[in-house]
């Protein structure tokens, strides 16, 4: 376990610490190993001084004008994250998208797993599809609990979300990713966050079009 409290770690700051790692693990595949933080911010488009504030919330990672460690900050931020510990997930939907997430299996970190699909449709349940056994939701509760299961991820289209979630919940999933944009019920002791590309790329035009760097704007 780690010596840093993540409860001390404004949520702003524990939602910007996948980017960071993710940037870093790249840097460190590269060789590199100093980084500071105006360079780092030209990576992840974070403001240089956010970094540092951020970095300041975990306690003396690096010396200003000195850089940060890359390595160093991998291991803090990958304590932090917990992405020492394996993380198997569980599909819910396993349509377009779920096929398309199963495909991907996040190869870029090899501790977050899809260990198992499933779906409702009769076309697929039983069947292996993408080299997945397509389990039935009827069995949903069975199989996470023997595999011990704690996250999923649900690409249900919104209309039939809730009541999918609703069998997630009560199997003991306690973290769970939704594709659906429609808000669903869950209890408070559990968490939820909603990817919505759209709104991801509305966004970034919104960005694009109000706050562009000038250094970035093309000249001739
Ligand atoms: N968040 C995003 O950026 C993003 C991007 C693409 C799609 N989506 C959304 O993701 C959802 C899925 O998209 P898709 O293209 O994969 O759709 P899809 O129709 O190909 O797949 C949905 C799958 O869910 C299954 N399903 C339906 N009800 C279920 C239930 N109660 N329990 C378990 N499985 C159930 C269906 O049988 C199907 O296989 C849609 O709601 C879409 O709007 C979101």
């Amino acid at each position: 376990m780690n010596n840093y409290s993540t409860k001390t770690i404004p949520r702003a700051t524990a939602k910007r610490l996948p980017l960071y790692l993710r940037n870093l693990t790249i840097l460190h595949s590269k060789g590199i190993v100093r980084i500071k933080s105006k360079e780092f911010s030209k990576i992840t488009q974070v403001p240089p001084a956010t970094i540092r504030r951020d970095f300041s919330y975990l306690g003396e990672l690096g010396r200003s004008g000195y850089g940060y460690e890359v390595g160093f900050l991998i291991k803090v931020f990958s304590e932090l994250l917990d992405s020492y510990e394996e993380n198997r997930i569980a599909i819910v939907g396993f349509g377009n998208l779920g096929k398309a997430l199963a495909n991907n299996n996040f190869r870029r970190n090899q501790n977050l797993t899809i260990d198992c699909v499933f779906d409702t449709d009769p076309a697929i349940v039983g069947q292996t599809v993408g080299g997945f056994y397509v389990y039935s939701m009827a069995d949903f509760e069975k199989v996470v609990r023997e595999k011990n299961i704690k996250t999923a991820i649900s690409t249900v289209p919104s209309e039939y979300a809730q009541e999918a979630i609703d069998i997630v919940v009560h199997s003991g999933i306690t973290a769970i990713l939704n594709f659906a944009p429609d808000r669903v019920e869950v209890p408070d002791s559990v968490s939820m966050r909603y990817i919505d590309l759209t709104t991801e790329l509305l966004t970034l035009l919104f960005f694009d079009r109000n706050y562009k760097k000038p250094s970035l704007v093309a000249t001739s």
